[in-house]
């Protein structure tokens, strides 16, 4: 296995279907900009679908599953084994998550990066366990190079099936518990910002509950030291983060633009984009999370979220949540009439 596959170029929006579908959208029967953001989104995603009228039916939601070893460090409200019993809900169609998947028709799969418990085979869940958790990382890297080149094939090869099934989207979601404070740790050691501004009360902490929180990272980055965004991976870890990190990389690589989700999610997007800046076409952002940290996080990958509604809890939720806006961009963009169709005067 090799990681030289990270740097693989990453295609470029085509701009003659954005400047077709740019045309299109000044035809349409309304004032011109009347659909606000909805027209400059379908206009996007036309260029990154390489087509005048872009589509999202098939839609692949993929939530990364794994623990942490820094959560013996009673950093969440809940306790670890939470990790391994919603992957089991998830296979069982009881999660948020598996309710909005079925409601939006998107297929669902769950890949265990590694829960501490070893489960039993599910349907829907793929056995990628890298290992039993990472390890604390307030002691020592959360993972080793094999296990991240492992995460990061989790990532790669969860893309891959997506595209091979047709998928026109991609949604990436986390289960982990801890791993607002890995994220945290992360998004800190690559923005270099207060750990203050970026930990938050994830599952339910309190303020006593979240200083600590801050004094774990504290200790945890005074111990790491990351001079690359692979070597905080590897040192502050999450192995669902690298995956997802690794999995928006290899959709876009595909030409498959992603639809990101939440506050871990978009730490694994900083992460992706810290290795390749071109990225940034390919990836939109749900929401605003109420994860103090978000609105951060969602700055340094220049995102503008489309939603804010005080969700907090992962899992690709928000990004489920978004979905039909970004289709009823795509089905107004391609379904109305022009103004010569439908026999309107123009301005
Ligand atoms: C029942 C349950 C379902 C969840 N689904 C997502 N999360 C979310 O909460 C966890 C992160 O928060 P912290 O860092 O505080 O542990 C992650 O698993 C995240 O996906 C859940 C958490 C719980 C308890
Ligand atoms: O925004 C998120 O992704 C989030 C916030 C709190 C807990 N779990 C996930």
């Amino acid at each position: 296995m090799s990681i030289d596959w990270l740097a693989d170029p990453i295609p470029a929006s085509d701009r003659d279907a954005r400047l077709a579908a740019l045309q299109r959208q000044m035809q349409l029967t309304k004032p011109a900009g009347a659909l606000g953001r909805l027209e400059a989104l379908a206009v996007r995603l036309a260029g990154l679908q390489r087509c005048v009228c872009p589509q999202l039916e098939r839609v692949r939601i993929v939530v990364f599953a794994a623990d942490h070893g820094v959560a013996a460090a009673g950093v969440s409200a809940y306790p670890q084994a939470v990790t391994a019993e919603m992957v089991r809900n998830f296979a069982r169609g009881g999660a948020a998550i598996s309710v909005l998947a079925r409601t939006l028709g998107a297929e669902l799969e769950v890949v265990n990066v590694g829960t501490v418990a070893a489960l039993e085979p599910l349907a829907g869940v793929i056995d990628a366990r890298v290992g039993p958790g990472t390890a604390n990382f307030v002691r020592a890297p959360a993972m080793s190079d094999e296990q991240l080149e492992q995460a990061l094939a989790a990532g790669r090869t969860a893309a891959e099936r997506a595209m091979l099934a047709g998928a026109q989207l991609f949604i990436g979601g986390e289960m982990g518990i801890g791993n607002t404070t890995a994220a945290a740790a992360l998004a800190a050691a690559l923005l270099g910002l207060p750990t203050a501004e970026l930990v938050g009360p994830g599952t339910g902490l309190d303020a006593a509950g979240v200083a600590a929180k801050i004094r774990i990272v504290d200790a945890a980055l005074a111990r790491a030291q990351a001079a690359t965004p692979l070597a905080a991976l590897r040192e502050l870890g999450g192995f669902e983060i690298a995956a997802l990190a690794a999995a928006y990389l290899a959709a876009a690589q595909r030409g498959v633009p992603s639809l990101v989700d939440g506050f871990i999610t978009s730490v694994a997007a900083l992460v992706a984009l810290r290795m390749q800046p071109e990225l940034a076409d390919w990836l939109l952002f749900a929401h605003r999370s109420a994860e103090p940290g978000h609105r951060h996080v969602l700055a340094a990958c220049a995102a503008e979220p489309l939603l804010e509604l005080g969700l907090r809890l992962g899992e690709g939720s928000g990004a489920a949540l978004a979905l039909p806006l970004l289709r009823s961009a795509c089905t107004l963009h391609g379904e109305m009439a022009t103004f010569a169709e439908a026999g309107v005067s123009q301005a």
